[in-house]
């Protein structure tokens, strides 16, 4: 099964103070790896090592066992803010990497059309950027990372922008696309019950320098695609509990 792994990593910027140290993770198909932690842990910087942006000061990234030297179409990358183009249509955006690759102009479109099916916007292919909202925009941007058929997708804060209810059925919709397509997960939140929802594994991170300080399996995900409400889910006392101890971790708080 293919992995993605982060051995022993150590990241200063510059020469600077330690902004990880000694960071071990893994990702396989089928898991979905949430990571939390206060602002500054070096969340984003532990993304951007997976996603081979960034080149770690000591230790190892590999997919399977080969070392990741930069960016690769195996490994998709969606951010907070959608980046798509403006100039160019709905499906022309999320057929933007198979264009690059070289793919002809009527299997992108039907890529396209295929993709923005699986997030829920199907036939607004040609419906042009500026008159999408927030919402679709961050599908729009997800189709385009589903294009390539990643192996791993990787996200940082990809529903930050949202208000709360887009945010909620962005939720659902990214636990369905994940179900469907059994690619490795990993996902930056700063929401608490966002992570538990959605993850496999909640990894905890804390800063001064970023480090990994727990890591929590949980199975709110997979109870919700096996049918159960997310509402029952979220009111359940196993996913209050898990969110007490998940916020303990994180703000350090010493259990009652
Ligand atoms: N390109 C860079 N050059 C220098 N320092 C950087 C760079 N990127 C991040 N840093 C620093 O590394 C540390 C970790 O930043 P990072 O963005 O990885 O944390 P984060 O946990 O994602 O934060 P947030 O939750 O606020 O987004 C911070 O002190 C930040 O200032």
């Amino acid at each position: 099964m293919p992995h993605l792994t982060l051995d022993s990593i150590s990241l200063s910027y510059d020469g600077g103070a330690p902004v990880l140290a000694n960071v071990s993770l893994g990702l396989r198909s089928g898991e979905f790896v949430v990571v939390v932690g206060r602002s500054g842990c070096g969340k984003t910087s532990l993304l951007n090592l997976a996603a081979g942006f960034v080149t770690p000061t000591s230790g190892r990234v590999l997919v399977d066992d080969a070392a990741v030297k930069g960016p690769g179409a195996d490994r998709a990358v969606v951010f907070q803010d959608d980046a798509l183009f403006p100039w160019l249509s709905t499906a022309e955006n999320v057929a933007f990497g198979p264009r690059l690759a070289g793919i002809g102009a009527a299997e992108r479109r039907r890529i396209a059309d295929e993709r923005l099916a699986i997030v829920g916007l199907p036939g607004l292919g040609d419906r042009p950027i500026w008159r999408l909202s927030g919402g679709q925009r961050q599908r729009v941007g997800l189709a385009r990372a589903l294009a390539a058929n990643p192996t791993f997708l990787l996200m940082d804060e990809p529903l930050g922008a949202l208000d709360a209810m887009t945010r909620e059925a962005m939720q659902e919709l990214l636990l369905d696309v994940w179900g469907r397509t059994q690619a490795g997960f990993l996902l930056i939140t700063h929401g608490v019950e966002e992570a538990l929802f959605l993850a496999t594994r909640i990894v905890v991170m804390a800063p001064g320098p970023g480090r990994i300080v727990r890591t929590l399996a949980v199975d709110f995900g997979k109870r919700r695609l096996a049918g159960e409400s997310a509402r029952a889910i979220k009111a359940s006392a196993d996913f209050v509990a898990a969110r007490e101890s998940l916020l303990d971790a994180i703000f350090e708080r010493e259990a009652a």
